[in-house]
Protein backbone atom coordinates (compact mmCIF):
# COMPACT_ATOMS: atom_id res chain seq x y z
CA UNK A 1 0.00 0.00 0.00
CA UNK A 2 1.33 3.30 -0.67
CA UNK A 3 0.24 4.87 2.87
CA UNK A 4 -2.83 6.36 3.96
CA UNK A 5 -2.22 9.48 1.35
CA UNK A 6 -1.16 13.23 1.72
CA UNK A 7 -3.96 14.68 4.17
CA UNK A 8 -5.00 16.58 1.17
CA UNK A 9 -8.79 16.30 0.47
CA UNK A 10 -9.63 15.96 -2.95
CA UNK A 11 -13.15 15.33 -2.36
CA UNK A 12 -15.22 16.78 0.29
CA UNK A 13 -18.43 15.35 0.52
CA UNK A 14 -21.06 16.57 2.74
CA UNK A 15 -24.46 15.11 4.14
CA UNK A 16 -24.86 14.05 0.89
CA UNK A 17 -28.31 13.19 -0.23
CA UNK A 18 -29.61 11.78 -3.28
CA UNK A 19 -33.01 10.11 -3.79
CA UNK A 20 -35.08 7.94 -6.14
CA UNK A 21 -38.01 10.02 -7.06
CA UNK A 22 -40.69 7.97 -9.04
CA UNK A 23 -44.69 8.43 -9.90
CA UNK A 24 -46.56 5.73 -11.18
CA UNK A 25 -50.09 5.61 -11.03
CA UNK A 26 -50.63 8.31 -9.14
CA UNK A 27 -48.60 7.13 -6.32
CA UNK A 28 -45.33 8.90 -4.82
CA UNK A 29 -42.20 6.34 -3.78
CA UNK A 30 -39.14 8.11 -2.70
CA UNK A 31 -35.99 5.22 -2.21
CA UNK A 32 -33.49 7.53 0.11
CA UNK A 33 -30.89 5.59 -1.36
CA UNK A 34 -28.08 7.84 -0.18
CA UNK A 35 -29.28 9.86 2.91
CA UNK A 36 -26.71 11.94 4.64
CA UNK A 37 -22.99 10.73 3.78
CA UNK A 38 -19.91 12.40 4.97
CA UNK A 39 -16.53 11.87 4.17
CA UNK A 40 -13.44 13.14 2.18
CA UNK A 41 -10.98 11.61 -0.11
CA UNK A 42 -7.27 12.67 -0.05
CA UNK A 43 -4.68 13.16 -3.04
CA UNK A 44 -2.59 10.44 -3.32
CA UNK A 45 -5.00 7.40 -1.11
CA UNK A 46 -7.77 4.76 -2.37
CA UNK A 47 -10.42 5.01 -0.41
CA UNK A 48 -12.76 2.15 -0.50
CA UNK A 49 -16.40 1.85 -0.24
CA UNK A 50 -17.97 -1.24 0.81
CA UNK A 51 -21.25 -2.68 1.95
CA UNK A 52 -23.76 -5.33 0.41
CA UNK A 53 -25.90 -5.16 -2.23
CA UNK A 54 -28.44 -2.22 -2.36
CA UNK A 55 -26.68 -0.44 0.29
CA UNK A 56 -26.30 3.00 -2.04
CA UNK A 57 -22.62 2.33 -3.31
CA UNK A 58 -23.31 2.91 -7.21
CA UNK A 59 -25.91 5.48 -6.18
CA UNK A 60 -23.36 7.18 -4.51
CA UNK A 61 -20.76 7.41 -6.79
CA UNK A 62 -23.05 8.39 -9.59
CA UNK A 63 -24.24 11.31 -7.60
CA UNK A 64 -20.53 12.32 -7.01
CA UNK A 65 -19.47 11.93 -10.45
CA UNK A 66 -22.65 14.31 -11.72
CA UNK A 67 -23.98 11.34 -13.70
CA UNK A 68 -27.34 12.01 -12.41
CA UNK A 69 -30.58 10.89 -14.55
CA UNK A 70 -34.25 10.77 -13.46
CA UNK A 71 -35.62 9.64 -11.07
CA UNK A 72 -32.37 9.77 -9.53
CA UNK A 73 -31.74 13.38 -8.04
CA UNK A 74 -29.46 15.24 -5.67
CA UNK A 75 -32.06 16.45 -3.07
CA UNK A 76 -29.15 18.00 -0.36
CA UNK A 77 -25.37 18.32 0.44
CA UNK A 78 -22.53 18.91 -1.51
CA UNK A 79 -20.13 16.59 -3.35
CA UNK A 80 -16.86 19.27 -3.99
CA UNK A 81 -13.67 18.30 -5.97
CA UNK A 82 -10.77 20.83 -5.44
CA UNK A 83 -10.57 20.83 -9.38
CA UNK A 84 -13.42 22.27 -9.51
CA UNK A 85 -13.58 25.46 -7.25
CA UNK A 86 -16.76 27.40 -6.82
CA UNK A 87 -18.95 24.57 -7.47
CA UNK A 88 -20.94 22.36 -4.55
CA UNK A 89 -21.86 19.75 -6.58
CA UNK A 90 -20.61 18.43 -10.31
CA UNK A 91 -24.15 17.64 -11.13
CA UNK A 92 -24.70 21.43 -10.63
CA UNK A 93 -21.76 22.92 -12.93
CA UNK A 94 -23.20 24.03 -16.30
CA UNK A 95 -22.11 20.96 -19.44
CA UNK A 96 -18.90 22.48 -20.66
CA UNK A 97 -17.47 23.13 -17.25
CA UNK A 98 -18.30 19.40 -16.61
CA UNK A 99 -16.84 18.40 -20.13
CA UNK A 100 -13.68 19.83 -19.55
CA UNK A 101 -12.70 18.01 -16.08
CA UNK A 102 -14.28 14.57 -17.54
CA UNK A 103 -11.26 12.12 -18.24
CA UNK A 104 -8.73 15.15 -18.09
CA UNK A 105 -9.54 15.25 -13.92
CA UNK A 106 -11.93 12.87 -12.90
CA UNK A 107 -12.55 9.45 -14.66
CA UNK A 108 -14.93 6.44 -14.16
CA UNK A 109 -14.12 2.75 -14.10
CA UNK A 110 -16.93 0.76 -14.63
CA UNK A 111 -18.34 -2.66 -13.87
CA UNK A 112 -18.61 -3.45 -17.70
CA UNK A 113 -15.84 -2.31 -19.99
CA UNK A 114 -18.78 -2.59 -22.63
CA UNK A 115 -20.11 0.59 -21.34
CA UNK A 116 -17.48 2.72 -22.08
CA UNK A 117 -15.63 0.80 -25.33
CA UNK A 118 -17.97 1.15 -28.31
CA UNK A 119 -18.43 -2.59 -29.68
CA UNK A 120 -18.59 -1.08 -33.13
CA UNK A 121 -15.48 0.80 -33.55
CA UNK A 122 -11.66 -0.15 -32.96
CA UNK A 123 -10.31 0.40 -29.45
CA UNK A 124 -7.51 2.93 -30.77
CA UNK A 125 -11.29 5.27 -32.11
CA UNK A 126 -11.94 5.35 -28.33
CA UNK A 127 -9.09 6.57 -27.40
CA UNK A 128 -8.94 9.11 -29.84
CA UNK A 129 -13.11 10.10 -29.12
CA UNK A 130 -12.18 10.33 -25.11
CA UNK A 131 -8.75 11.76 -24.99
CA UNK A 132 -7.55 13.78 -27.98
CA UNK A 133 -8.85 16.77 -27.37
CA UNK A 134 -7.78 16.46 -23.61
CA UNK A 135 -4.14 15.94 -24.79
CA UNK A 136 -3.88 17.74 -27.96
CA UNK A 137 -1.23 17.26 -30.16
CA UNK A 138 -0.86 15.86 -33.83
CA UNK A 139 -2.68 12.44 -34.36
CA UNK A 140 0.70 10.74 -34.89
CA UNK A 141 1.96 12.01 -31.37
CA UNK A 142 -1.40 11.30 -29.90
CA UNK A 143 -1.15 7.77 -31.28
CA UNK A 144 2.19 7.18 -29.92
CA UNK A 145 1.14 8.68 -26.67
CA UNK A 146 -1.64 6.06 -26.53
CA UNK A 147 0.57 3.21 -27.38
CA UNK A 148 3.33 4.32 -24.88
CA UNK A 149 0.28 4.03 -22.01
CA UNK A 150 -0.51 0.60 -23.06
CA UNK A 151 2.84 -0.51 -22.88
CA UNK A 152 3.22 0.94 -19.31
CA UNK A 153 -0.29 -1.08 -18.26
CA UNK A 154 1.28 -4.11 -20.24
CA UNK A 155 -1.29 -4.42 -23.36
CA UNK A 156 0.22 -5.05 -26.43
CA UNK A 157 -0.30 -2.09 -29.06
CA UNK A 158 -1.83 -4.16 -31.44
CA UNK A 159 -5.11 -4.37 -29.13
CA UNK A 160 -5.57 -1.14 -30.31
CA UNK A 161 -6.56 -2.40 -33.80
CA UNK A 162 -8.98 -5.12 -32.17
CA UNK A 163 -12.88 -4.46 -31.51
CA UNK A 164 -13.67 -4.73 -28.26
CA UNK A 165 -15.59 -7.98 -28.81
CA UNK A 166 -12.27 -10.07 -29.90
CA UNK A 167 -10.16 -9.30 -26.57
CA UNK A 168 -10.94 -11.16 -23.06
CA UNK A 169 -12.86 -9.93 -20.00
CA UNK A 170 -10.13 -9.15 -18.55
CA UNK A 171 -8.15 -7.26 -21.53
CA UNK A 172 -11.16 -5.60 -22.00
CA UNK A 173 -10.71 -4.00 -18.40
CA UNK A 174 -7.25 -3.41 -18.61
CA UNK A 175 -8.27 -1.10 -21.94
CA UNK A 176 -10.91 0.73 -19.71
CA UNK A 177 -8.40 1.46 -16.86
CA UNK A 178 -5.73 2.46 -19.87
CA UNK A 179 -8.35 5.03 -20.94
CA UNK A 180 -9.57 6.16 -17.99
CA UNK A 181 -5.47 7.16 -16.73
CA UNK A 182 -3.97 8.06 -19.90
CA UNK A 183 -4.82 11.92 -18.91
CA UNK A 184 -3.66 11.51 -15.43
CA UNK A 185 -6.64 12.27 -13.59
CA UNK A 186 -6.86 13.78 -10.19
CA UNK A 187 -9.55 11.64 -8.91
CA UNK A 188 -10.50 8.12 -10.53
CA UNK A 189 -14.02 6.78 -9.39
CA UNK A 190 -14.02 2.61 -9.84
CA UNK A 191 -16.88 0.80 -9.58
CA UNK A 192 -16.64 -2.96 -8.69
CA UNK A 193 -14.17 -3.04 -11.87
CA UNK A 194 -12.72 -6.92 -11.06
CA UNK A 195 -16.40 -8.42 -9.73
CA UNK A 196 -16.66 -9.86 -13.28
CA UNK A 197 -13.07 -11.45 -13.61
CA UNK A 198 -11.52 -14.28 -12.27
CA UNK A 199 -9.14 -14.20 -9.46
CA UNK A 200 -6.08 -14.77 -11.01
CA UNK A 201 -6.73 -12.13 -13.50
CA UNK A 202 -8.51 -9.79 -10.76
CA UNK A 203 -5.30 -10.15 -8.94
CA UNK A 204 -3.20 -8.81 -11.75
CA UNK A 205 -5.89 -6.04 -12.52
CA UNK A 206 -6.21 -5.06 -8.77
CA UNK A 207 -2.17 -4.72 -8.99
CA UNK A 208 -2.37 -2.38 -12.03
CA UNK A 209 -4.62 0.20 -10.44
CA UNK A 210 -2.27 0.30 -7.61
CA UNK A 211 0.69 0.53 -9.56
CA UNK A 212 -0.68 3.38 -12.05
CA UNK A 213 -2.06 5.04 -9.05
CA UNK A 214 1.02 5.23 -7.30
CA UNK A 215 3.18 6.67 -10.39
CA UNK A 216 0.36 9.36 -11.01
CA UNK A 217 -0.30 10.15 -7.21
CA UNK A 218 -3.77 10.40 -7.86
CA UNK A 219 -6.52 9.49 -5.53
CA UNK A 220 -9.28 6.32 -6.04
CA UNK A 221 -12.46 6.02 -5.13
CA UNK A 222 -12.83 2.21 -5.20
CA UNK A 223 -16.26 0.42 -4.84
CA UNK A 224 -16.92 -3.10 -4.01
CA UNK A 225 -18.58 -5.44 -1.77
CA UNK A 226 -15.68 -7.84 -1.01
CA UNK A 227 -14.00 -6.98 1.81
CA UNK A 228 -10.67 -9.38 0.68
CA UNK A 229 -9.98 -6.80 -2.19
CA UNK A 230 -10.31 -3.97 0.66
CA UNK A 231 -7.89 -5.24 2.79
CA UNK A 232 -5.35 -5.67 -0.02
CA UNK A 233 -6.09 -2.69 -2.24
CA UNK A 234 -7.47 0.35 -0.09
CA UNK A 235 -5.91 2.97 1.86
CA UNK A 236 -8.87 4.10 3.75
CA UNK A 237 -12.37 1.92 4.16
CA UNK A 238 -15.61 3.62 4.46
CA UNK A 239 -18.82 1.00 5.15
CA UNK A 240 -22.16 1.72 4.12
CA UNK A 241 -25.39 0.57 5.11
CA UNK A 242 -28.96 1.46 4.12
CA UNK A 243 -27.91 4.44 2.63
CA UNK A 244 -25.57 5.58 4.90
CA UNK A 245 -22.02 5.63 6.25
CA UNK A 246 -21.53 3.59 9.53
CA UNK A 247 -17.72 3.49 9.89
CA UNK A 248 -14.55 4.80 8.56
CA UNK A 249 -11.19 4.75 9.15
CA UNK A 250 -7.59 3.34 7.65
CA UNK A 251 -8.16 0.37 5.91
CA UNK A 252 -5.77 -2.31 8.27
CA UNK A 253 -7.16 -0.03 11.82
CA UNK A 254 -10.97 -1.04 10.43
CA UNK A 255 -10.09 -4.84 10.05
CA UNK A 256 -7.58 -4.52 13.55
CA UNK A 257 -10.11 -3.19 15.65
CA UNK A 258 -13.87 -2.98 13.53
CA UNK A 259 -16.55 -0.66 16.28
CA UNK A 260 -19.71 -1.11 14.34
CA UNK A 261 -21.82 -3.78 14.53
CA UNK A 262 -22.67 -4.34 10.95
CA UNK A 263 -18.88 -4.36 10.00
CA UNK A 264 -17.72 -7.04 12.90
CA UNK A 265 -20.37 -9.06 10.97
CA UNK A 266 -18.59 -7.99 7.48
CA UNK A 267 -15.10 -9.15 8.39
CA UNK A 268 -16.25 -12.08 10.46
CA UNK A 269 -17.99 -13.20 7.02
CA UNK A 270 -14.65 -13.35 5.64
CA UNK A 271 -13.02 -16.99 4.78
CA UNK A 272 -10.20 -17.96 6.53
CA UNK A 273 -7.96 -20.65 5.02
CA UNK A 274 -7.92 -23.71 7.42
CA UNK A 275 -10.99 -22.86 9.48
CA UNK A 276 -14.43 -25.35 9.71
CA UNK A 277 -16.63 -23.28 11.90
CA UNK A 278 -19.98 -22.52 9.92
CA UNK A 279 -20.35 -18.72 9.88
CA UNK A 280 -23.18 -17.24 11.17
CA UNK A 281 -25.29 -15.09 9.01
CA UNK A 282 -27.53 -12.03 10.08
CA UNK A 283 -30.55 -11.88 10.66
CA UNK A 284 -33.31 -10.17 8.78
CA UNK A 285 -32.61 -8.56 5.18
CA UNK A 286 -31.55 -5.07 4.16
CA UNK A 287 -34.32 -2.67 5.25
CA UNK A 288 -36.59 -0.90 2.36
CA UNK A 289 -35.22 2.36 1.27
CA UNK A 290 -38.61 3.76 0.35
CA UNK A 291 -39.25 3.08 4.41
CA UNK A 292 -36.63 2.54 6.24
CA UNK A 293 -36.64 1.93 9.95
CA UNK A 294 -36.43 4.95 12.29
CA UNK A 295 -33.62 5.56 14.27
CA UNK A 296 -30.46 3.82 13.36
CA UNK A 297 -31.61 1.91 10.13
CA UNK A 298 -29.59 -1.25 11.17
CA UNK A 299 -31.39 -1.83 14.46
CA UNK A 300 -33.37 -4.36 13.05
CA UNK A 301 -30.62 -6.61 12.56
CA UNK A 302 -28.15 -5.57 15.20
CA UNK A 303 -27.11 -7.91 17.75
CA UNK A 304 -26.44 -4.68 20.39
CA UNK A 305 -29.39 -2.79 19.22
CA UNK A 306 -30.95 -0.61 22.48
CA UNK A 307 -34.10 1.18 22.58
CA UNK A 308 -32.61 4.43 21.84
CA UNK A 309 -31.93 2.67 18.60
CA UNK A 310 -35.25 2.32 17.68
CA UNK A 311 -36.08 6.25 17.55
CA UNK A 312 -32.38 8.63 17.56
CA UNK A 313 -30.02 8.56 14.43
CA UNK A 314 -26.78 8.05 15.99
CA UNK A 315 -24.05 10.85 15.05
CA UNK A 316 -20.86 9.78 13.00
CA UNK A 317 -18.12 10.70 15.50
CA UNK A 318 -14.36 10.57 15.46
CA UNK A 319 -14.05 7.47 17.94
CA UNK A 320 -11.04 7.02 17.80
CA UNK A 321 -8.06 9.13 16.06
CA UNK A 322 -9.27 8.91 12.13
CA UNK A 323 -11.92 6.33 12.79
CA UNK A 324 -15.73 7.70 13.01
CA UNK A 325 -18.73 5.22 13.43
CA UNK A 326 -22.06 6.09 14.01
CA UNK A 327 -23.48 3.40 16.67
CA UNK A 328 -25.15 4.11 19.82
CA UNK A 329 -23.71 1.23 21.59
CA UNK A 330 -20.31 2.97 20.36
CA UNK A 331 -20.90 6.17 21.45
CA UNK A 332 -23.59 6.43 24.03
CA UNK A 333 -25.77 9.64 23.72
CA UNK A 334 -24.14 10.89 20.26
CA UNK A 335 -27.23 11.52 18.33
CA UNK A 336 -27.30 13.73 14.56
N1 LIG B 1 -33.82 3.40 -10.93
C1 LIG B 1 -34.13 3.17 -9.64
N2 LIG B 1 -35.36 3.48 -9.16
C2 LIG B 1 -35.68 3.29 -7.87
N3 LIG B 1 -34.82 2.77 -6.94
C3 LIG B 1 -33.58 2.43 -7.37
C4 LIG B 1 -33.16 2.61 -8.73
N4 LIG B 1 -31.87 2.17 -8.84
C5 LIG B 1 -31.50 1.74 -7.60
N5 LIG B 1 -32.52 1.90 -6.71
C6 LIG B 1 -32.50 1.57 -5.29
O1 LIG B 1 -31.50 2.36 -4.63
C7 LIG B 1 -30.92 1.60 -3.58
C8 LIG B 1 -29.40 1.65 -3.69
O2 LIG B 1 -29.01 0.95 -4.88
P1 LIG B 1 -27.48 0.93 -5.38
O3 LIG B 1 -27.46 0.28 -6.73
O4 LIG B 1 -26.90 2.29 -5.25
O5 LIG B 1 -26.79 -0.03 -4.30
P2 LIG B 1 -25.37 -0.74 -4.36
O6 LIG B 1 -24.86 -0.74 -2.95
O7 LIG B 1 -24.51 -0.12 -5.40
O8 LIG B 1 -25.76 -2.21 -4.78
P3 LIG B 1 -25.04 -3.22 -5.81
O9 LIG B 1 -23.76 -3.64 -5.12
O10 LIG B 1 -26.04 -4.34 -5.94
O11 LIG B 1 -24.82 -2.46 -7.08
C9 LIG B 1 -31.52 0.21 -3.65
O12 LIG B 1 -32.53 0.11 -2.67
C10 LIG B 1 -32.09 0.13 -5.04
O13 LIG B 1 -33.21 -0.73 -5.07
Amino acid sequence: MSGAGDAVPVLQVRDLQAHFRTHYFGVNREVRAVDGVTFEVNRNEIYGLAGESSSGKTTLVKTIAGLLKPPLEMVGGSARFSFLPGWDAIGRAPPEVVRAIRWRHLSYIMQGSMNVLNPLRRVRYSFRDFAWRHLGGSKVEFDARVVAHMERVKLDPSVLDAYPHELSGGMRQRVTIALATICKPDFIIADEPTTALDVVVQKDVLGMIRAIQCEMGSSILFITHDMGVHAALTDRLGIMYAGRLVEDGETPEIFSRPLHPYTRHLIASLPRIGDTEQREGLDGTPPNLAAPPPGCRFHPRCPLAMPVCTTIVPAMVETLPGHRVACHAVNPGMAT
